[in-house]
């Protein structure tokens, strides 16, 4: 394996990567930073964990650092989480630079994000959904002199899931130069190659890590067979026995839904353990407070929705446990891919029902490794069986005597609402703009 100097990166940058313990390149920026640095489109899918982010910051600073000017590069993720770790690489390694970036995602303030954008950052990591909502309703900013178009988690972005991007990527791709760069990256690009294809136009440099295994072997990947009924119990002693046995532990508990999210946290703060929460109903202000206070091990426990299954590099994080079991192979990939990073250790433990042996069969096939069964004494589970149900009734019936249900109902009117009627907000943004714009230049 080479250096990065060997790679063709300049001495300022491998300066950098050294101050951030970067000493050696991955495969994946082995691989793919050179042809990014000679100019062609690229495609890299490798691990989760294996530096797939500097791959592409990398060689983007260099070239920005030859010819700079805003805005230089857009950079497209499907969360909002992901969008301020990408733009955080961007801004350490890109310090020399004096690199001016901007970040544009949901639920943050519409007229601050223009004022940004207009004042042409050099870096712009963004959601699909906010971008597309500027670039309707605004034209102070141009991105037609982009070099680098980037799609992070490039098979999220494309496919048509519960968020379904692809109206909002063509609004986006309309106003870019045909003449760009094109770099996708993911863990998981195989699904949607010929669509990914077709965005980078110009015969990409294509690099997949061979291996026939499709998760990194420094995860240990277990399952624990449970009925429905006794699963609370199960997790209550899976993290008893790990608060027992280690200091300097972090769990991230993957759930299926926002409620579930919801009960889980309570219960589990029910036990004492220091558990936070992190879903698509909260407020965006109040997630980013909650994954800050997760990543300073203030609290050691996240329980999380699929929206945190992607991308998030928390080097802590030693065990995954998947409350349920992920429907597609693919997200369980990304889910576990938040420990075993950069080389560590870790371990996971999907919690497997009746009903979910098949999707184990499927997830097994997929990443071509079985999954062992994780030993527990079964008479301990069942010892806080009656404890641990009686407390998650407790909960769900506080839980219904919040406003919690209506909120959802408000959060799925809210969006009706905004897809209706999507142009009187824009023009109320437009006006509240311009009315912002004046009053800074009088002050
Ligand atoms: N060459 C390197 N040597 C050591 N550590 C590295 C190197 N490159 C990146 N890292 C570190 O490895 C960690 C994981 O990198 P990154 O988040 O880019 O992974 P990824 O491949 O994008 O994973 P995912 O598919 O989960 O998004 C980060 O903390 C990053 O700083």
């Amino acid at each position: 394996m080479g250096d990065f100097s060997s790679l063709g990166l300049s001495d300022w940058l491998v300066k950098q990567c050294k101050q951030l313990g970067i000493n050696k390149p991955t495969p994946v920026q082995e691989n793919c930073m050179p042809a990014i640095l000679q100019g062609r489109d690229c495609m890299g899918c490798a691990k989760t964990g294996s530096g797939k982010t500097a791959a592409f910051v990398l060689p983007v600073l260099q070239k920005l650092s030859e010819d700079p000017y805003g805005i230089f590069c857009l950079v497209l993720t499907p969360t909002r989480s992901l969008a301020y770790q990408i733009a955080e690489q961007f801004r350490v390694l890109g310090k020399p630079l004096g690199l001016k970036d901007c970040i544009i995602v949901g639920g943050m303030d519409m007229v601050t994000q223009a004022l940004e954008l207009s004042n042409q950052p050099h870096v712009v990591v963004a959601t699909p959904g906010r971008l597309a909502d500027h670039i309707r309703s605004s034209n102070t900013f141009s991105m037609k002199r982009i070099q680098f178009l980037i799609l992070d988690e490039a098979d999220r972005l494309l496919e048509q899931g519960c968020t379904d991007f692809t109206k909002d990527l063509e609004v986006i791709l309309e106003i870019l130069p045909a003449k760009r760069q094109t770099l996708l990256f993911s863990a998981t690009l195989t699904d949607t190659l010929q669509e990914l294809k077709s965005i980078a136009m110009n015969k990409p440099f294509f690099w997949e890590s061979k291996s026939e295994t499709r998760t990194v072997e420094e995860l240990d990947q277990r399952y624990i067979l449970t009925p429905e009924k006794v699963k609370d119990a199960y997790l209550v002693h899976l993290i008893q026995t790990f608060t027992d046995e280690h200091d300097d532990w972090s769990i991230i508990i993957f759930t299926n839904t926002c409620k579930s999210c919801q009960i889980l946290t309570m219960m589990l703060r029910e036990f004492n353990f220091p558990t936070i929460s992190l879903h698509s109903m909260m407020k965006q202000k109040q997630r980013f407070a909650n994954l800050a206070k997760f990543k300073a091990s203030v609290y050691k426990i996240l329980i999380a929705t699929d929206v945190a299954a992607r991308g998030l590099d928390i080097p802590t994080v030693q065990v995954v446990i998947n409350h349920n079991t992920p429907g597609l192979p693919k997200i369980y990939i990304h889910r576990v891919g938040r420990t075993a990073r950069a080389g560590r250790n870790g371990v996971s433990i999907t919690l497997v029902t009746q009903y979910d042996i098949h999707l184990i069969h499927s997830i097994e096939e997929q990443i071509q490794t079985k999954l062992k069964e994780y030993p527990v004494v079964e008479k301990e589970v069942l010892k806080i069986l009656t404890q641990v149900n009686v407390t998650r009734r407790e909960c769900e019936i506080k839980l219904e005597s919040t406003d919690f249900d209506e909120k959802r109902e408000i959060n799925k009117r809210k969006q009706l609402i905004l897809e209706g009627k999507v142009k009187i907000i824009k023009s109320i943004e437009m006006f509240l703009f311009y009315e912002s714009a004046l009053q800074q230049c009088c002050i």
